[in-house]
């Protein structure tokens, strides 16, 4: 792999990419790194309440941190859940780390410890309601597994024998239980959710850098829910503000890799270039 600025930093693969670390690096306190929790900080595992960050993910966080405008989580999970996973609270160095949970419709914020929250949408009590009718009915597969979020209700089928066609049997019916409560199918890796409109990374992201005035961010994640912050950050291109999308990749998620500007094998490989990527900033 050649190496930009220096032996310790991969080379984008795009021009744009290039700019927006040549941005980050030139101006390191402006700048937002925005990252992913399951499959960019944390390992994909069976079971989800195992997922834990990359040993490796918080010290490079909290090396980072110091030396740019913000560093924020942005994930599916709620907001509290991967505070616990990662191991983010008390750290130092991430005395300023937020991290947007559901989707953004969480706000964790390290300085006061709290969560922020948008109002509960009722149709997420009811759609979890019908849910084991709905998947008996659709005939899900034995070790289809419902993971309860609060705000939010996710089926997850990676511990089926067949992961895919599990998956596949189940679009249909949980679109409609959706549809019926007015709550969207956000679909990821072996799992399918069930959560409000109205709020994405994408727009998680966005309020984010506008609030802190970034002059340059970075994303990185793996999975189809982060493809809004992707189109955000190409969005802040567009009006001037330099950005580098990093895919984590994976043989599940094609897309990602596909936007993005420099494509890393996973976890592990995402906390290392973060690490380099502190070691390149003025402390
Ligand atoms: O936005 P993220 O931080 O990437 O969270 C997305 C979903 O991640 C979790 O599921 C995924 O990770 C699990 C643990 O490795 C894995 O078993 C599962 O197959 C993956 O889809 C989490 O359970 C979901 O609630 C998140 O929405």
């Amino acid at each position: 792999m050649s190496s930009y600025p220096d032996d310790s930093l991969p080379v984008p693969a795009t021009a744009a990419g290039r700019e927006g670390l040549a941005a980050i690096l030139a101006r390191p306190r402006t700048a937002v790194v925005a990252v992913d929790f399951d499959g960019t900080l944390a390992p994909i595992v069976a079971d989800p309440e195992q997922a834990r960050a990359h040993p490796d993910a918080v010290p490079a966080l909290a090396e980072l941190a110091p030396c740019v405008g913000s560093v924020a989580v942005v994930t599916g999970r709620p907001a509290g859940v991967a505070v616990r996973y990662g191991g983010f609270a008390g750290v130092p160095g991430l005395d300023r780390l937020v991290v947007l949970g559901h989707y953004g419709a969480e706000r964790w914020d390290a300085r006061t410890g709290e969560v922020r929250a948008a109002p509960e949408h009722p149709g997420v009590a009811a759609a979890r309601a019908e849910l084991p009718g709905v998947l008996e009915r659709a005939g899900a597969w034995p070790g289809t597994w419902i993971e309860e979020k609060g705000r939010a209700v996710a089926v997850h089928t990676r511990r089926a024998t067949d992961p895919q066609a599990a998956f596949d049997a189940l679009v249909d019916p949980l679109a409609d239980l959706a549809t019926r409560h007015g709550l969207v199918v956000e679909p990821g890796r072996m799992v399918l959710e069930l959560r409000p409109p109205g709020m994405d990374k994408g727009e998680a992201l966005l309020e984010h850098v506008r609030a802190t005035g970034a002059g340059a961010v970075l994303y990185a994640g793996d999975d189809l829910g982060d493809l809004p912050a992707f189109a955000a950050v190409e969005k802040l291109r567009a009006e001037g503000v330099p950005g580098l999308l990093v895919c984590s990749g994976s043989d599940e998620v094609s897309t990602l890799a596909a936007r993005a500007d420099l494509t890393l094998p996973g976890p592990a490989a995402v906390v290392g270039f973060l690490a380099s990527l502190a070691r390149a900033l003025p402390h």
